[in-house]
């Protein structure tokens, strides 16, 4: 029987107890305290540990990292300079922020600075050691990355473009409608989570959801797990998946307690379990019917089981992966987009000119328009740069010990390239903590590439990751940022609600960050925007 037409269940979660986990922490630390006491964090030519802040015993600094953990990376950057270390439990963490020694580590020295910690809640228990984003650096993540590849190409997102552009046009088309014209307050972050859902499933396994709200969905079984996905999981996601967010990641004896984090981990696992399997069930179905399946994940993962000899778990952790790497990133940036431009008139304008003479008024922009809107993808970089939904990157981690300029870094260390630190170095972006788009302006390269370009200070920036592990939706991600973008533009003069301030700093999750709810509004530019839209 197949795993999807099965169900894996699991023990029922209880609710947390904070004396127990206190007592359990410091068990934990009299434990990890000894065994630090053995270590020698120094290798035989004499190399040292690079310093950096000590925390608290046991604890290291943990406590530091619970809120707004690039906030304190960046603090330490200045204090201890552009390479530092830290523990967390018995984990060494060795944080870089400085686009050159990352450069040098990560990405020269990938073949040893490419693996992933086998956290205790992402790793062993969402993703069960499958997915890609997961894996250590094996042949398995050699064999998913080199599948998941394939449906990520330039030509293959060029397959899922008109997709997108109607994805766009129904996410203004629905922001138009709901927010009445411009007469109501609207939250557009729906109306991006769900643009990013639909155009991810596209690629998945192709299905669309028409709504924003759950209570609009009626009792659909599908429509529910979908809203469950876009509502619940991706903030579960992120508080059980963050970098640096869960006690039970680094204090072993903790996961022999019931705690929260372990059970909403095992939901998670469930619900991606739970949401993939039918569809996939159904694909498989209509395959072995002959049925006519368009190209997407799910048909070419089902098709190449055998000859790539994937399980069941492969196929369904692969499809979730997708679902967490691809929709809460793309829905973030077009979410902080709105934030951030609604109190950015000039900028808007300077948009809209360009719109205009690129696409006129009687159509919306559409993909091929990109090259000729210079000034649009400046405004999708600096979003990124100013907002990236993932501060502290996916870390990595050391497969053997490395010296480097005096720096010992032990195997098994987590390293992070402090992208904050990075984003707002005034050497590579002067003026850094102004949103200025204008410092693109002459950067015509697409993110894909300017990972690749010799001189890493001229990369655009480092939201999408480094190295070897590097985004593999880049190319999919920048398409849909650029045409989610320029479709608002074209449409809406965006505006903040007088007395109702916009929180620009204050965020969602603690590993991937969304604005917390805002509203705008939205005047169509013209009537231009009704009769394109068909309305
Ligand atoms: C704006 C949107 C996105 C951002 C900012 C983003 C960012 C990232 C980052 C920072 C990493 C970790 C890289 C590293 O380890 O150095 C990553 C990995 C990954 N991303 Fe994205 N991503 C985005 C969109 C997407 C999309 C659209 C997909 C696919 C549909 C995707 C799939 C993945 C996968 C599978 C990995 C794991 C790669 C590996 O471990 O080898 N991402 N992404």
């Amino acid at each position: 029987m197949s795993l999807w037409t099965s169900s894996i269940s699991f023990a029922r979660p209880s609710d947390f107890v904070p004396t127990f986990l206190r007592l359990a922490v410091l068990l934990s630390g009299i434990i990890i305290a000894l065994s630090l006491l053995r270590r020698t964090p120094q290798d035989k030519a004499g190399n040292v540990v690079p310093p950096g802040p000590k925390g608290f015993p046991v604890l290291g600094v943990f406590l530091y990292l619970s809120k707004y953990p690039e906030l304190s990376l960046h603090k330490w950057a200045k204090q201890y300079g552009s390479i530092y270390s830290f523990m967390i439990g018995d984990q060494r963490f060795v944080i870089l922020s400085d686009p050159n020694v990352v450069k040098d580590i990560l990405v020269t020295n990938g073949a040893i600075f490419s693996s992933r910690k086998e956290m205790f809640l992402k790793v062993q228990t969402i993703l069960v050691h499958r997915g890609i984003t997961a894996s250590g650096y094996n042949e398995t993540w050699r064999k998913h990355r080199r599948i998941a590849a394939k449906i990520l190409t330039a030509r293959a997102v060029a397959t899922y473009t008109p997709a997108i552009e109607f994805e766009a046009k129904e996410m203004i088309r629905t922001l138009l409608v709901d927010g009445k014209a411009g007469a109501a307050a609207i939250n557009p972050q729906p109306y991006a989570s769900r643009f990013a859902l639909n155009n991810n499933g596209h690629l998945r396994h192709p299905h669309r959801i028409h709504g924003v709200r759950p209570s609009r969905q009626g009792g659909a079984t599908y429509l529910a797990r979908v809203h469950q996905l876009i509502y619940h999981s991706p903030s579960l996601a992120r508080n059980v998946t963050g970098a640096v967010s869960n006690a039970v990641d680094f204090f072993p004896l903790l996961r022999r307690f019931p705690n929260r984090m372990t059970s909403r981990a095992k939901k998670l696992h469930q619900d991606i379990l739970d949401f993939n399997s039918p569809y996939l069930a159904d694909i498989e179905a209509r395959l072995k019917r002959g049925d006519d399946v368009p190209d997407c994940q799910a048909k070419t993962l089902l098709l190449t089981r055998e000859e790539e000899e994937l399980d069941d778990l492969d196929i369904i952790i692969m499809c979730g992966t997708l679902i967490i790497g691809g929709v809460e990133t793309t829905a973030s940036i077009q979410q902080w987009f709105a934030a951030h431009i609604a109190g950015c008139p000039d900028i808007q304008e300077k948009a809209q000119a360009e719109l205009d003479r690129v696409c006129g008024r009687d159509r919306l922009p559409n993909a091929d328009d990109e090259k000729d809107l210079p000034y649009l993808r400046a405004i999708a970089k600096e979003v990124a740069r100013f907002h990236n939904p993932f501060w502290l990157g996916t870390p990595h981690m050391s497969t053997e010990d490395f010296a480097y300029r005096g720096s010992f870094i032990p195997k098994d260390t987590v390293v992070i390239g402090n992208t904050w630190t990075m984003h707002r170095d005034p050497m590579r972006h002067p003026d850094p903590y102004t949103f200025n788009p204008d410092r693109y302006a002459n950067d015509k390269t697409p993110s894909a590439d300017s990972a690749h370009l010799p001189d890493v200070m001229e990369r655009d920036h480092w939201s999408f990751g480094i190295g070897r592990r590097i985004c593999p939706g880049v190319i999919l991600a920048e398409r849909e940022v650029f045409l989610g973008l320029a479709h608002m533009l074209w449409a809406f003069k965006i505006a903040p609600i007088p007395g109702v301030p916009i929180d620009l700093k204050e965020y969602d999750g603690v590993s991937g960050c969304s604005p917390v709810p805002f509203v705008v509004r939205l005047t169509p530019r013209d009537a231009s925007v009704a009769e394109v839209l068909g309305l």
